[in-house]
């Protein structure tokens, strides 16, 4: 199998890159009725298997799973999942052949094989469902022609995509229709209606392509979402301890902060973020988020790079035939890290003490949100896409490491996105080397305004509210937050 976007020409490459077209709620009027009465079978019950079964069979659909044989007779987790929660369990023999769609929600390193084992069981004309597109993208995946095949990709783990749905709300969500398999002309009708069942529809859908989600999804994983979340918070940690900050505060300042500080993204973008800041800390975060960009964009730029090419997909592959030999020594040092290991200490900390205590990660998510944005957009993702991977997403990988951690990030995001997120962590933190040997606690794990009169140079103040009020993530994101009504806010520990 060849890697379908280098099989491409130019024109198609860039033809299928630029596919975005925010869909209008009236779009969405018909709700589930192209699902309504079909079989859905989901094959994998995990971290999106499970979360995505729960929302569509609260939204009156039928749903089921079929899991191999090994993970049923040893009623394994996945069994557990399904079974806890009632639904019913096969194997593929018996419940593929009666699907009218299924869905494919197995890791992505093993989309080729179990594509390949419920291929021949699958009915005539049935729909084979991914929320990834790297199987067919990067591994070039052939599909049989009779069958349809859709993307409904939520953008955020697994676990959001449940927490936002029973909140009332939902997760933006891409959904696209495979050019090479729609013999019916049924996909976007399945898609959307799968959409809906997720309650993707309230929080903003972009009709997509197979090829522009996997471009961009991969490059958000990588860099600001986790990649750089990674980073930020092991070497704030350390310089907090080396500072002699008191690691239990230090510890908790970490875990937490990232999700409190990101919440202020949800709501107001960068600048809102920024707004959090009293003056004379927004002009300093914003210079040292400058200096950040400067010294990450060629890193965010090779990422970004390696992906379009297919380079990034090659070296992950070779790690999957290698045993994921990098992937389980990077999980396991991790594990290792001071961060990891010292518990979060029993003192309080205020929403405001997050923002004035903990500048440096104000600056890192500035710089890593903005940076993500503008790669995507300069390799020709379209502006809206490029808003979900990096701004919508990072408060929603940002809540799972105030559940626990780095560990709880990397457990509940797809393999694909540790891979990813590993490898920029190994190549950002000497990138940092001598940015970091500057900070001290005024930046991270003091009030940055304590011993300050508070005074700033009034025309450096509108200048930087210019610049981050016009940049086009912000001008992208007011027009995507009209269509969040619904979002709920999330109150932190
Ligand atoms: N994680 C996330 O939040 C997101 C994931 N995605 C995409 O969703 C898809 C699923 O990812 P994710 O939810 O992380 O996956 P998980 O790793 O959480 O779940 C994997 C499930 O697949 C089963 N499985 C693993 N290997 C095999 C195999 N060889 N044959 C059959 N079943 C297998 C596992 O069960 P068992 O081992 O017990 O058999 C488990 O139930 C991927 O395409 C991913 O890119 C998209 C958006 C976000
Ligand atoms: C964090 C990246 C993601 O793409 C996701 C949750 O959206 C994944 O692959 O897990
Ligand atoms: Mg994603
Ligand atoms: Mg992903």
């Amino acid at each position: 199998m060849a890697n379908y976007f280098n099989t491409l020409p130019l024109r198609e490459q860039l033809n299928q890159l630029g596919v975005c077209d925010f869909m209008d709620n009236s779009e969405f009027t018909d709700g589930v009725e192209a699902l309504k009465g079909k079989k859905i079978v989901v094959v994998g019950c995990g971290a999106q298997g499970l979360n995505q079964g729960l929302n569509l069979r609260d939204s009156g659909l039928d749903v089921s799973y079929t899991l191999r044989k090994e993970a049923i007779e040893g009623k394994r987790d996945s069994w557990k999942n399904a079974t806890e929660n009632n639904f019913t369990v096969g194997s593929y023999e018996e419940l593929i052949p009666t699907a009218d769609v299924v869905v494919n929600l197995t890791p992505d390193k093993q989309h080729t094989a179990v594509v390949t084992a419920i291929m021949p069981l699958m009915k005539q004309g049935a729909t084979l469902l991914y929320s990834h597109g790297f199987n067919i993208v990067e591994e070039g995946m052939q599909i049989r022609k009779d069958l349809t095949v859709i993307m409904v990709a939520p953008k955020c783990p697994g676990s959001e995509v449940r927490a936002e749905y029973v909140r009332g709300f939902g997760v933006p969500t891409l959904i696209a229709v495979h050019p090479e398999n729609d013999p019916e002309g049924k996909g976007l009708a399945q898609a959307k209606a799968y959409c809906v069942g997720t309650g993707g529809h309230r929080a903003g859908v972009l009709k997509s392509s197979f090829v522009a989600e996997v471009k961009s999804d991969l490059m958000g994983e990588q860099t600001i979402l986790c990649g750089l979340l990674q980073t930020g918070s092991i070497l704030s940690f350390d310089k907090m301890v080396e500072k002699g900050i008191d690691a239990g505060y230090a510890s908790k300042l970490v875990q937490y902060g990232v999700e409190v500080i990101t919440e202020a993204l949800k709501h107001g973008g960068v600048s809102g973020m920024m707004d959090r800041l009293s003056n004379v800390a927004k002009v300093e975060a914003f210079k040292i988020s400058e200096e950040l960009k400067d010294i990450m964009r060629p890193l965010f730029q090779k990422h970004q790079d390696d992906i379009m090419a297919g380079e990034f997909s090659r070296i992950m592959m070779e790690d999957w035939a290698n045993g994921d030999k990098n992937l389980l020594a990077w999980r396991a040092e991790t594990g290792e890290t001071a961060f990891e290991k010292t518990p979060a200490g029993d003192v309080k900390i205020g929403e405001q003490e997050y923002f004035d205590n903990y500048l440096l990660m104000v600056a890192f998510v500035r710089a890593g949100v903005e940076l993500a944005f503008e790669t995507m957009v300069e390799a020709g993702i379209k502006p809206e896409s490029a808003y979900y991977e990096s701004l919508h997403e990072t408060p929603l990988i940002a809540n799972t490491i105030a559940r626990k951690k780095l560990f709880e990030m990397n457990r509940v995001i797809s393999d694909t996105a540790e891979y990813g997120c590993y490898l920029f962590d190994q190549a950002c933190k000497p990138l940092l080397a001598d940015f970091m040997k500057k900070v001290d606690t005024d930046l991270v794990g003091k009030n940055f305004n304590d011993g300050k009169d508070g005074s700033v140079d009034n025309v450096e103040l509108v200048r930087i509210n210019e610049i981050l009020r016009n940049h086009q993530v912000e001008t992208v994101g007011v027009k995507l937050r009209k269509a969040m009504t619904a979002m709920k806010t999330i109150k932190t520990a």
